[in-house]
């Protein structure tokens, strides 16, 4: 009797050079799928070291410059991952960024830059992935970044808060509209875990509150019940559950993963 083996899923992580986009990246491959990473330019390095890491697990990667804010960009991505690896099961649309500032401070230039990659950047991502899987047929798990500011925003990060806001909607209108292609749409809703975007989130919040670099990220941390900052990891292991059949029956949710800061 021949036995057949079924063929990893394929994942793709956006903004995966560093910090959660990472964590993900190597929590997915440990969980036996194919990783492509995408990140910028200017991480490039670190980008093919991931991709080198995750194939030195024994599974296959593809390391893809790319902004997310551009439309022609991202469609090139995504084809360049069912080239490279065969198809696309598994899209986080994890990629961001963080301006702190007062809203009268900030200018529309800003304002549109931020929305172009944490928004435009995920509704992006979300449709490119949405029309690869219904190409290829089977379903699929789209999956993107939102915070607990999407529930409740934090003052001075205003149009970041709005951005993660408006993540939470689109989630809830793409798993209406692409539950009938088998895809579920959920997102995740980390509170303050320490990457790269804290740091700077730490930094600008002291200089706006007079406060010693750190201060800001102790202060925010009171807030936390089990007591201790996020590391990526904590909002891998979730995003490892979104992307597995485990949560086929769960669509248009935005869930804390915090420590306990924020309740829905
Ligand atoms: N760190 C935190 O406490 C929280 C983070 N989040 C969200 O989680 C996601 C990941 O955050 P972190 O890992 O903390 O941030 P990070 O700043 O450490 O990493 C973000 C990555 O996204 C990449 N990126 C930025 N713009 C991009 C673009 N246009 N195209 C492609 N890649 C781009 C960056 O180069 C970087 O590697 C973000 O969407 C963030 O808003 C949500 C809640 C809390
Ligand atoms: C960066 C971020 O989303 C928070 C809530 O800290």
């Amino acid at each position: 009797m021949s036995t057949t083996q079924e063929s990893p899923r394929v994942a793709l992580v956006t903004g995966a050079a560093q910090g959660i986009g990472k964590g993900i990246a190597l929590r997915l491959a440990a969980d036996g799928l194919d990783v492509a990473v995408n990140d910028i330019g200017a991480n490039g390095d670190q980008l093919k070291a991931l991709a080198e890491e995750i194939e030195s697990m024994g599974r296959r990667s593809t390391a893809i410059e790319a902004d997310v804010a551009d439309p022609a960009a991202v469609q090139t991505m995504v084809d360049r991952v069912a080239a490279d690896l065969g198809r696309l099961d598994v899209a986080v649309a994890n990629a961001g960024i963080a301006d702190v500032k007062p809203l009268l401070e900030t200018t529309p230039e800003e304002f549109d830059h931020l929305m172009s990659i944490n928004l435009r950047g995920v509704y992006l991502c979300y449709t490119a992935a949405a029309k690869q899987m219904i190409k290829q047929g089977g379903g699929g798990k789209i999956i993107g970044a939102a915070s607990i500011v999407a529930y409740r925003p934090f003052a001075l990060l205003g149009p970041y808060s709005a951005s993660k806001w408006a993540v939470r909607g689109l989630t809830q209108a793409a798993a209406m509209e692409w539950a009938q292609h088998n895809i579920t749409v959920n997102a995740y809703c980390p509170g303050i875990v320490g990457t790269a975007m804290w740091d700077h989130i730490d930094e600008e919040l002291a200089k706006h509150e007079g406060l010693r670099k750190g201060a800001a990220i102790e202060k925010h941390s009171e807030l936390i019940h089990l007591g201790r900052v996020s590391v990526p990891e904590d909002v891998a292991a979730f995003v490892s559950y979104l992307a597995s059949k485990d949560s086929d029956y769960m669509t248009g949710q935005s869930v804390m993963i915090d420590g306990g800061i924020q309740f829905s």
